[in-house]
């Protein structure tokens, strides 16, 4: 089955050329790099206050907005996870990370 992300991912990528009127990818992409990092720091800015208010359920509202828009702006950058799952490789190795989850690859 593939990642919920994966999937996110994909889809973010074929909306961006869609109707700004029907696609609120293709919308924010029509705003541009500077507004889409915009986004972004807003979400990370709700995201930190459900933290600091230990409001679980609000966290994890705000950490699926984050994320989202993240996707978005890599997208917009010709970027997207499996370079930031590389990136996180080329830090710790595969077998670090595995290591530290308790299980192996
Ligand atoms: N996961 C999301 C998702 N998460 C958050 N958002 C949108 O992000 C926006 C954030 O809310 P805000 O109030 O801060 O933004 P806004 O008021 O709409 O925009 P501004 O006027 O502030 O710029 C809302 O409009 C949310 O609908 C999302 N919009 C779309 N998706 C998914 O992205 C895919 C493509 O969506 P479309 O491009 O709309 O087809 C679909 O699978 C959607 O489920």
């Amino acid at each position: 089955m593939a990642d919920t992300l994966d999937v996110l991912e994909a889809v973010i990528r074929a909306r961006r050329t869609a109707s700004p009127d029907s696609s609120y990818v293709a919308k924010l992409t029509h705003r541009g790099r500077a507004k889409i990092a915009q986004k972004l720091g807003e979400e990370a800015t709700e995201t930190v206050i459900a933290a600091i208010r230990d409001d679980r359920e609000e966290l994890t509202k705000e950490a699926a907005d984050l994320v989202f828009h993240l996707l978005v702006l890599l997208a917009d950058a010709g970027l997207g996870l499996d370079d930031v799952r590389a990136e996180l490789a080329r830090r710790e190795g595969v077998s670090g990370i595995a290591e530290k989850a308790g299980r192996s690859v």
